[in-house]
């Protein structure tokens, strides 16, 4: 049995946990395999990258348009659910339920349940499911997984309206265990505008050869950011996502630096002279000889960094700790860090 904590709603910081990946999101191919009810919005909005929206006045032929996962009122027994796999499986950290713009109609209740399920499964095609809800033939083909029996992750538990103030809920799991799907339940009906399932992913290393070549810093491996300087305007944990980017907000991007002189000088290399440099720290998938590097500045055509410089080191899981919750990257191991790529510019190519 795992078990969860909420850590709060309301507009304190959020928890460590959403430093982590979001195992479910789009983007890395979480995907809605079934849910009870679409009427109002789909539950495949849950898992959309970007912020929710709220668009007024705009109606669809079912009610007012929503982005999130909406279903109708409930005028027959039971409650809503959907099953949700993982796009990348892995160790669950926490979930952060997000109610925005849901005000008299977000679900008041939810629970969280899990399976790690070994073989692939094949569902009935959802397509557009606005204003339909599951068929008989859905149901029948869902029965199968069992998943009123799958483990929960999340207890029966209240959610706060999606006012600015109150929409976000997070819920700390604690469970070492790796899970492939998820069932997530409202009570009765209601809205949710985002769903995340932060994590780390795990892979099994199994049929992977000494020799063959792996992207150990790839999310899907296994990787996570443990550290950054800043993150204005995109995540760190970018870098490790799948594939390339769709645009410019699926890199990292920092503010330009407001400590750099008004009149800038280059070294005979073309590297500019400024005191300082932003930074992120990544654990890698696993422990590995590093052959290539691949930088990608996609997207990132007046604003990509003019050098970069890539180091590496090996940490036992304590000393990760020590340095990421006590120094937080700020002190660093004498002699542990290696030069893997020394100072170097960034050509760009467009
Ligand atoms: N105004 C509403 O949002 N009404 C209903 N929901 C939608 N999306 O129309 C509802 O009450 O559940």
């Amino acid at each position: 049995m795992s078990s969860s904590t909420r850590d709060h709603g309301g507009e304190q910081p959020a928890p460590e946990f959403v430093q982590m990946n979001n195992l479910v999101c789009e983007s890395v191919g979480g995907k809605v395999l079934f849910a009870t009810d679409d009427w109002f919005a789909a539950a495949e909005n849950l898992l959309k990258k970007g912020d929710p929206e709220f668009k007024t006045g705009l109606f669809t032929e079912y009610g007012k348009w929503m982005d999130g996962w909406e279903t109708r009122r409930k005028r027959i027994p039971g409650h809503d659910w959907c099953i949700i796999e993982l796009g990348v499986p892995g160790v669950i950290h926490g979930f952060h339920v997000d109610t925005h713009f849901f005000t008299g109609n977000y679900a008041p209740r939810i629970s969280v349940q899990g399976a790690c399920l070994q073989e692939n499964i094949s569902l009935p095609t959802r397509g557009d499911r606005i204003g339909s809800a599951a068929t008989e033939e859905d149901f029948k083909a869902v029965e199968r997984l069992h998943s009123e029996k799958w483990e929960y992750l999340l207890e029966m538990t209240e959610l706060t309206p999606g006012y600015a103030e109150s929409c976000h809920s997070y819920f700390h799991v604690n469970s070492k265990e790796r899970w492939t799907h998820i069932r997530l339940n409202i009570y009765p009906d209601g809205g949710i505008a985002r769903f995340k399932v932060y994590g780390i992913g795990q892979r099994d290393w199994s049929s992977c050869g000494p020799n063959d070549l792996e992207d150990l810093l790839s999310m899907a491996n296994g990787s996570v950011c443990l550290g950054y300087s800043d993150a204005h305007y995109g995540h760190p944990r970018n870098l490790i996502g799948l594939g390339r980017a769709a645009d410019m907000g699926d890199g990292w991007e920092t503010a330009r630096r407001l400590d750099r002189p008004p009149i800038l000088k280059a070294n005979k290399n073309g590297i500019l002279q400024v005191p300082g440099n932003e930074w992120t720290v990544f654990r890698l998938g696993h422990p590995g000889l590093i052959t290539h590097i691949e930088i990608d500045t996609n997207h990132f055509k007046g604003n990509s960094p003019n050098s970069c410089k890539i180091e590496a080191c090996i940490l036992t899981a304590k000393e990760e700790e020590e340095e990421n919750i006590k120094n937080k990257w700020a002190v660093t191991l004498e002699n542990r860090w290696k030069t893997l790529l020394p100072v170097m510019q960034v050509l760009l190519i467009f």
